[in-house]
């Protein structure tokens, strides 16, 4: 290596319990400076087969082990995460652009509860059973771990979303093969290397990195992986949909959004509006359960407007290291630039952008300007049939419009394809559930966002995705269920 240049990050392929090298690797990039950093696998199918021989041979003795047993060992790998957990922290903001404060306390800490939330619910479960007395039987059901499971996360919430999915199905038996975003490769590759020492078998856990094209259509495809669960946009889960049909096999899809926030006349402002601020905003705008349309009744409409553009001014883009930035960089240019095009279509369309793309400087080190930054943009006079109102942006955009009655805002809040999440905020205790049961939405938080309760169920409606993850609904998806009958 020439001197002065730094060297890149390698990463591997995890298959059965083993680092093994690939022929040929993409570029992965700090979004911070645009710089590549790493280098990742560029898998396919030769790797899947690969994977898929690890898993189907340690199927027999994981599936085999009791619920208990294996609680042990999804224990320990929390444990290990929480212990490496600031450096999990700086290679997630590094990898994806996030502020490091997010990362140490949402990301990490997340997917350490989810290998202990899943430790702990899988020793819950019981099984039904009825009796049929004039015909002298009974009739119990058993579950059985479904198999090789695929596992298809994305980008925005890298070890957040990967273990959600890991842990519920390792807990149930399956071993499973799992490809994490090939734009944030680096943390599950570092959970790779915590696994001998949790105790997880060779072959249980496999990471095979890539392309979704390449290899996560290979793992898809693959006749031997029965169910797959996935995170990301809607047009790849029509894919994942299609090359699964010929399969039958068992999905789980989770989608995007396009989320309203209805903030009626009687809302208390003081916390609605910094609450609005961080659900439209936090990580870039890059979770799928943003807020991305915001509807307030007319009476307080100009305040609300006002004071909501006042405290997004205040919410800070910096460095992703810099303890007092609110925001990092987006993922990658092609999704900056996509983002921003969302800002211009609404300038040419009449809307007024109130503050950030376009109006307001953003301020970075020299080292950082060739990042991936953006400044939160407040939209308003923007139509219900706008792009921008339509479609998930899935960047820190947000539009404001005003409403005047409940049953409008429910139709409006309704009229989009997405029926992902919604927030309410009223201090009216009958309007709150009379709008949250006729919202279009698989969450509905009122009066607070993204409080999470790992045990009830998460997912969308309409084009938000197929089935739920939680306790029970992860459980359910990741095993068959058999009716036995016995005749005494
Ligand atoms: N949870 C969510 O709602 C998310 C939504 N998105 C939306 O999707 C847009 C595009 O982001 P992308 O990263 O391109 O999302 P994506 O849906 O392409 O990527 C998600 C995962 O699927 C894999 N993948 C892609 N094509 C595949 C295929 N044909 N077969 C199997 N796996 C495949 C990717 O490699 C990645 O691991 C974003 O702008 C955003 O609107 C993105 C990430 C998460
Ligand atoms: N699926 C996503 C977020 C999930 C959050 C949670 O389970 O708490 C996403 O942003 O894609």
């Amino acid at each position: 290596m020439a001197a002065g240049r730094k060297e890149l990050l390698m990463l591997e392929n995890f298959i059965g319990g083993k680092f093994l090298p690939c022929s040929s690797y993409i570029d992965s990039y700090d979004p911070s400076t645009g710089e590549v950093y790493c280098k990742v696998p560029n898998s396919g199918k030769e790797e899947i087969e690969a994977a898929v021989e690890a898993a189907r041979e340690a199927f027999p003795a994981w599936s085999s082990q009791s619920p208990q047993e294996r609680s042990v060992v999804l224990n320990r790998l929390a444990d290990l995460l929480e212990q490496s957990l600031e450096e999990l922290a700086q290679a997630e903001s590094k990898d994806q652009g996030k502020t490091l404060t997010l990362a140490r306390t949402m990301d990490i800490p997340r997917a350490a509860q989810n290998f202990r939330f899943f430790a702990s619910s899988i020793v819950h479960h019981t099984s039904e059973c009825t009796q049929m007395d004039h015909l002298s039987c009974m009739h119990y059901t058993v579950r059985t771990p479904v198999g090789i499971a695929g596992l298809i996360s994305p980008w925005n919430l890298p070890l957040y979303l990967l273990t959600w999915k890991i842990a519920p199905a390792i807990a149930a038996g399956n071993t499973v093969i799992a490809k994490p975003s090939e734009l944030t490769s680096v943390t599950a590759w570092m959970l790779c290397k915590l696994l001998d020492k949790a105790g997880v078998p060779p072959g249980v856990i496999n990471i095979v990195f890539g392309t979704g094209p390449r290899v996560g259509e290979a793992l898809v495809s693959h006749p031997e992986v029965p169910v797959i669960s996935f995170t990301g946009s809607q047009p790849t889960a029509e894919r994942i949909t299609q090359l699964s049909a010929p399969h039958c096999k068992k999905l789980s899809l989770e989608l995007g959004g396009k989320n309203p926030a209805i903030i009626f006349e009687d809302a208390n402002l003081e916390e609605c509006i910094p609450a609005t601020v961080r659900s439209s905003f936090a990580n870039q705008g890059e979770i799928c359960l943003c807020t991305s349309r915001i509807f307030v009744q007319r009476r307080i409409y100009n305040e609300f407007l006002k004071r909501f553009v006042e405290a997004t001014r205040k919410w800070k883009v910096g460095m992703p290291s810099d303890p007092s930035a609110s925001m990092g960089a987006l993922i990658s240019k092609a999704h900056l630039e996509k983002v921003r095009s969302y800002v211009m279509k609404a300038r040419a369309e009449g809307a007024q952008i109130l503050c950030g793309e376009g109006v307001d400087q953003l301020s970075l080190p020299v080292r950082n300007q060739a990042g991936y930054f953006m400044l939160p943009t407040v939209i308003t006079d923007v139509k219900d049939e706008s792009c921008c109102m339509k479609e998930e942006i899935f960047g820190p955009v947000t539009c404001v419009v005003p409403f005047d009655s409940e049953e409008e805002v429910i139709k409006r809040a309704n009229s989009v394809k997405y029926g992902l999440a919604a927030t309410v905020w009223s201090s009216n205790v009958g309007r709150i559930h009379r709008v949250a049961k006729k919202l279009q939405a698989g969450l509905v938080w009122t009066n607070c966002w993204l409080i999470r309760e790992l045990n009830l169920p998460f997912g969308g409606m309409k084009s938000s995705g197929i089935g739920r993850e939680g306790a029970k609904d992860s459980y359910d998806f990741f095993t068959e269920v058999k009716t036995i009958t016995v005749k005494h």
